[in-house]
């Protein structure tokens, strides 16, 4: 938590007010059981009309100002936590906008909306009541013991008992109430991670019809959090009914104790008034520094979960050894060397020992069985991960030691799944490149053979998508997420299985104006259809991880058992001689 105050550095000037005008609504609170025993005493009990008037303005005129200091106050704290609230938030989308795939795995993307939003509220509520609890409970407690001594040394000695009985009934109600909170907010993510799954896998639970399942699933979570919610305000709930009690016990007694004292010591009677009101300060102060007590524990515990995301080291680094420049267009080479790779905590590697080299105006084909590391093969070269053993080099220089943004701006993917924005098309594809203009947009339509089905949308270019371009077929939206990575006219062109959703017509076509358009860059194609790849340069079968074979169709069917077994379940014998 300490080391999120950096966040509120910024609105140091804000802080400073909030804890000067604390201070003086406070003083004045403070000052005001004094002018009301003034008045009792030499007032009221003296008949002297016109003193009590005056004490009564002067009482006015600081209940006024501390209420002003106290609205400033509130002001200027809301503004102080709400900017902390902000900042901190930033920074964490920050450090996600950062992560690797490895990161969002280790937290997960549910428990990191939590974190990023419900988690800093709790922290930003912290924060704002530190600043104004933070001045008031101590200074009342120390102010408001001195002014009883001050007013009352004999009967003051009763703070000694009701102070210590005040804080271990609070002790014995938070002690139940501090590991809950932890938990609470596991609960809240569960509770998020269940309604996101949901939403985003409607098709599949209407298709399997598994509402109820899901039903339950949301019932169980939700009651879950609600049991922990209630079981963390019941203890809140308790606590105010007995600290109220012993308030009021504590009262009465000073009452019945200061009107003995009244006769024989002479005490006055607006000096026992003014006294209780001390004692009423003293253990609202108590009680006030029991819920920073009760609520430091719960920030504590959201910070402590954002500290978390804010500690994750990146596995990717971004280097800062090449200077910030675009590719060149007259490159030459991709070369795996000797790449292995395991996912964190896997137990067996994922890719192992590959070695090959692709070059310009090549394409190479990728193949295998499903879990083969096809995709695992494509994610290195993006570096959502990097190699655990050899490297990948663009012209013989290691990727790790380009600057991510030039190495991702040389590449144009296309996920396995493709994703789009809501937005219209022509937002989409531009998402590709920003400047490109409507011409080539409308080329890389084209070449995608996507320009037929946008132009018989409402709108054409413009036509708005829904969230995830769900108001598309799967097929059409794999084509515009085709044209999103040609508009970049990328040096490398990464497929990872894009062709799968399109018909062996469309993807035909496809193949062959890509063809034309890729001469100066190397295409990196995950296919599972043999003849989506025949015509490759280079085609990669891989096994279990494995480079079993490399080279051209032809030779593959001769050489490598694996391929020729793919080959043969999807060809016919005529196709294969
Ligand atoms: N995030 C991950 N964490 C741990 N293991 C993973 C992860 N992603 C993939 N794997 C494992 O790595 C292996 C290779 O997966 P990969 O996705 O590269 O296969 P693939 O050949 O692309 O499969 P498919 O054709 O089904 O898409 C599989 O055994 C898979 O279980």
């Amino acid at each position: 938590m300490k080391k999120m105050l950096v966040f509120l550095a910024p609105y140091r000037t804000y802080v400073g007010l909030v804890l000067v005008l604390t201070f003086l609504q406070t003083m004045s609170t403070l000052y005001l059981p004094q002018l009301m025993s003034h008045i009792v005493d030499h007032g009221i009990v003296l008949g002297r009309e016109h003193y009590i008037l005056h004490m009564g303005l002067w009482m006015l005129a600081i209940t006024i100002l501390g209420g002003m200091a106290a609205v400033g106050a509130s002001y200027f704290a809301a503004h102080a936590s709400s900017g902390f609230g902000q900042r901190l938030r930033s920074r964490i989308f920050r450090h996600v906008e950062a992560f690797g795939l490895a990161e969002f795995n280790q937290i997960g993307t549910s428990s990191l909306i939590v974190r990023t939003t419900n988690d800093v509220m709790q922290v930003q509520q912290l924060v704002n009541m530190m600043l104004r609890m933070m001045v008031i409970a101590p200074l009342t407690a120390i102010g408001g013991i001195a002014m009883a001594i001050h007013t009352s040394p004999h009967l003051s000695e009763s703070l000694i008992i009701i102070i210590p009985l005040l804080g271990l009934a609070i002790a014995a109600v938070l002690g139940r109430g501090l590991g809950l909170f932890r938990v609470l907010q596991s609960k809240v993510d569960r509770l998020n991670r269940v309604v996101r799954e949901n939403l985003i896998g409607v098709r599949v639970v209407r298709a399997f019809h598994r509402e109820s399942l899901e039903r339950r699933r949301f019932f169980d979570a939700n009651t879950d959090l609600t049991d922990t919610s209630v079981r963390v305000f019941q203890l809140m709930a308790l606590m105010m009914p007995v600290v109220t009690l012993i308030m009021n016990l504590a009262t009465v007694a000073v009452f019945w104790w200061g009107s003995l004292q009244i006769a024989p010591r002479g005490l006055e009677v607006g000096s026992l008034m003014a006294f209780v009101q001390y004692i009423m300060q003293i253990m609202f102060s108590v009680m006030m520094l029991s819920m920073m007590a009760f609520m430091i524990p719960r920030g504590e515990a959201s910070a402590q979960r954002i500290e978390e995301v804010l500690q994750i080291r990146l596995a990717i680094t971004d280097s800062t050894e090449t200077p910030l420049t675009p590719l060149p267009r007259d490159w030459a080479e991709l070369s795996f060397r000797h790449v292995s790779f395991a996912y964190p905590g896997a137990e067996a590697p994922a890719l192992e020992d590959i070695s090959f080299t692709a070059h310009l105006g090549q394409t190479v084909a990728i193949i295998g069985g499903t879990g083969s590391g096809k995709s695992t093969l494509i994610n290195l070269v993006v570096r959502f991960y990097d190699p655990t053993a050899g490297t990948i080099t663009l012209d013989g220089v290691d990727i790790r030691t380009l600057p991510l943004e030039t190495l991702r701006q040389s590449l144009g993917l296309v996920p396995q799944k493709a994703v789009l924005f809501s937005g219209s098309v022509v937002e989409n594809i531009r998402y590709g490149n920003p400047e490109a203009s409507e011409d080539e947009i409308f080329a890389a339509l084209k070449t995608a053979q996507a320009w037929e089905f946008v132009s018989g949308l409402e709108g054409s270019l413009h036509h708005l998508l829904d969230q995830g371009g769900a108001n598309l077929s799967g097929g059409q939206r794999q084509r515009l997420a085709i044209a999103r990575a040609i508009v970049r006219h990328p040096n490398i062109y990464l497929f990872d299985d894009s062709f799968s959703a399109l018909d062996y017509k469309t993807d035909a076509l496809l193949r062959r104006s890509l063809k034309e358009q890729t001469q100066d860059a190397i295409v990196l194609l995950v296919a599972q259809r043999i003849a989506t790849i025949v015509d490759a340069d280079l085609i990669l079968v891989l096994d279990d991880g494995k480079l079993v074979g490399q080279g051209r169709h032809r030779d593959l069917l001769q050489n490598c058992a694996v391929y020729r077994e793919i080959a043969e379940s999807q060809l016919s014998p005529e196709e294969i001689a």
